[in-house]
């Protein structure tokens, strides 16, 4: 049985129609992510599930039961947002404790469920600071240990990472990955942010518009992106409009409105490569390299096209800018778009 189902749910704004006949299914367990651009709805489903928002139209189940109109607090929902809203007067173990000392359980109880949270977001001996001494990555852990003492059925996380900086932010998205698998729950998570999508989900929704575009895993949603517009969220694909490949291989793909290639598919040599006919074999010139850490990104040049090729950083220096070089891209791996 499904866990969490999303049936035809509508929403307006006045005449703003935001979401657009959602259908949707959450499996228990299951760390579901919706990826999409701003405004296109994402936080406004979330806010739905939640009980913050009324769906103009639809259903929402959990566990087979309709909660459609059911009051926020009887939900068993825990949320996160992108403010970390801790109580500035409170120090992390109350903070933390909060939510708990509101159900009225037993003392020891509250205890034993504050420190075991304190364990999992790592914050052992910091029990008596305040939020504002705490950094922003800090906090952000406090609230979800603030969420997760209480054991909702459903963790919802709306951006909770966009205000952190890029290193540490990896390694929260690992830890809530991991705090999500050792409690078994289910969560929402909300990102703009396609490899945080990538990293974090076990199914990725993406929307646009109102509209679930696709759904899959990452690697699906990598792989095979549904249209040129999943194909220009996710990945950092070279778009080829059809007729211009076509001139560039003497193949005919005119009907094709796109060819789409993956940077990390196409490989670049100082030598000519041996004709294989797997491969598409072309000849360019390095127009710009890139350094990103463990990979190099080289744009080349071929004729009028220009094409992002990202090499694993081996440390060598082979290729400088106006350099002739050989290129090659396997058949099977370049997307037609109509
Ligand atoms: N309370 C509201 N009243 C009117 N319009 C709203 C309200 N809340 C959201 N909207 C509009 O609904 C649309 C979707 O908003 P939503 O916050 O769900 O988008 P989002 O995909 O989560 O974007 P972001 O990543 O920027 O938060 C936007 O156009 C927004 O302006």
């Amino acid at each position: 049985m499904e866990y969490i189902v999303f049936q035809d749910v509508e929403k307006y704004y006045g005449e703003n129609y935001i979401l657009k006949k959602i259908n949707l299914s959450i499996k228990q367990g299951e760390f579901v992510t919706l990826l999409g651009a701003s405004g296109c709805g994402k936080s406004t489903l979330l806010r739905c599930f939640a009980g913050l928002e009324q769906e103009s139209k639809g259903k929402i189940f959990l566990e087979g039961k309709e909660i459609t109109h059911m009051n926020p607090r009887d939900r068993n929902v825990g949320m996160i947002f992108q403010q970390y809203s801790l109580f500035p007067n409170l120090n992390l173990y109350h903070n933390i404790a909060f939510g708990l000392k509101m159900k009225k359980l037993e003392k020891h109880v509250i205890h034993e469920r504050v420190m075991q949270a304190i364990d999992m977001i790592e914050l052992k001996g910091k029990e008596k600071k305040y939020p504002s001494q705490l950094s922003g990555g800090e906090q952000q852990r406090v609230a979800l240990a603030r969420c997760i003492v209480t054991r909702p059925k459903v963790l919802l996380l709306d951006e909770p990472l966009s205000a952190i900086d890029a290193k540490l932010r990896k390694s929260l998205q690992l830890r809530i990955k991991e705090i999500h698998k050792e409690l078994g729950m289910t969560s929402i998570f909300v990102t703009h942010d396609q490899d945080e999508a990538m990293t974090m989900s076990d199914t990725i929704h993406l929307m646009r518009d109102g509209v679930i575009e696709q759904s899959g895993d990452p690697f699906q949603l990598y792989s095979h992106p549904k249209n040129s517009f999943a194909a220009s969220f996710i990945g950092n694909y070279n778009f080829v409009p059809g007729g211009m490949f076509s001139k560039l291989i003497h193949e005919n793909y005119t009907e094709a409105k796109h060819i789409v290639i993956s940077p990390e598919l196409i490989e670049i040599s100082p030598n000519q490569y041996q004709r294989d006919k797997e491969y598409y074999i072309l000849q360019g010139k390095i127009e710009k390299i890139l350094p990103q850490g463990n990979i190099i990104r080289y744009t080349l040049r071929v004729e009028d096209i220009l094409l992002d090729a990202d090499i694993l950083n081996d440390r060598r220096e082979i290729y400088q800018i106006g350099q002739e070089v050989f290129i090659r891209i396997k058949r099977i791996s370049i997307l037609i778009y109509k």
